[in-house]
């Protein structure tokens, strides 16, 4: 089993751009897990299935043939033979994934996959974010971080990155998405052990030297110094 560094946080707190950019720099692996919910409700859409029907849903789980990269440089999602990895973060998507994620077979099926894309990667460690990784999916692992910032900061990058709809529609969106998602998991405080890096005052760089830090403290042969001052792991890195 790599090194396992687990990240949870509610929406737009930065999961996965910060958790993709310290995978980067310490040569991990990395997986985005929100992203097979999402899958799964694409899916179930494409199917045809009414997504606020846990048995529909459940009934989806045998054909859904999903495959995640786990290379944070370029990673892809599919489902089957389509490639879903724009397509599901569509706001129509958004929308809906707390429904299919809610469901406990589902959890459980995903929970197992996770797992074992775990277990097979090949680097020295591998950062997993999402709601319930430092609670459910990895509870033991060496690292644990809950990311947070303020609703309003969230709100902010969420949609900076969605041209085209306006703050309060993607503030209500996600403020939904929030609260759908805490019936299931608490991820808004940090369980015990959990460490957790607010990035409301910090800027993106700021924020993945904070989660390289937390890194180093329990693990400085895997995060040295010179890679938190946001040096490239190059050739000519000793
Ligand atoms: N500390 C930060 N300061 C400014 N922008 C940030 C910071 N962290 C993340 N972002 C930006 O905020 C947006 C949401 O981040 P994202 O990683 O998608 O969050 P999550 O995966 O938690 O939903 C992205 O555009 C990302 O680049
Ligand atoms: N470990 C996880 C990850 C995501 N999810 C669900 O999947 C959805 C999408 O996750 P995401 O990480 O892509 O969401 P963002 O925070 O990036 O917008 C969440 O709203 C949750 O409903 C979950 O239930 N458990």
């Amino acid at each position: 089993m790599p090194f396992v560094v687990a990240v949870d946080g509610p929406a737009g707190s930065g999961k996965s751009s910060v958790s993709k950019e310290v995978a980067r720099r310490l040569d991990f692996g990395f997986l985005d897990t929100g992203a097979a919910y999402r899958a799964l409700a694409w899916h179930a859409e494409a199917s045809g299935i009414d997504t606020d029907d846990a048995a529909s849903v459940v009934s989806c789980l045998d054909s859904f043939d999903y495959r995640i990269g786990t290379d944070p440089t370029g990673y892809s999602v599919q489902v089957g033979a389509v490639d879903v990895t724009e397509a599901i973060r569509d706001p129509q998507i958004s929308a809906v994934v707390s429904a299919v994620a809610r469901v406990p077979e589902v959890r459980r099926h995903l929970i197992e996959l996770f797992r074992s894309i775990m277990a097979a990667v090949d680097a020295s460690g591998i950062i997993v974010e999402g709601r319930d990784i430092t609670t459910v999916v990895a509870p033991d692992a060496p690292v644990r971080i809950l990311l947070t910032a303020s609703e309003a900061v969230r709100m902010g990058r969420r949609s900076a990155e969605l041209t085209g709809s306006s703050v309060e529609a993607v503030g209500e969106q996600l403020r939904k998405r929030d609260a759908a998602d805490s019936k299931v998991v608490d991820f808004m405080t940090a369980a015990d052990g959990v460490t957790t890096v607010d990035s409301t005052e910090l800027d993106f760089d700021q924020t993945v030297e904070a989660v390289i830090g937390v890194i180093r403290e329990a693990a400085p042969f895997l995060a040295p110094e010179h890679v938190a001052r946001g040096a490239q792991i190059s050739e000519e890195t000793p």
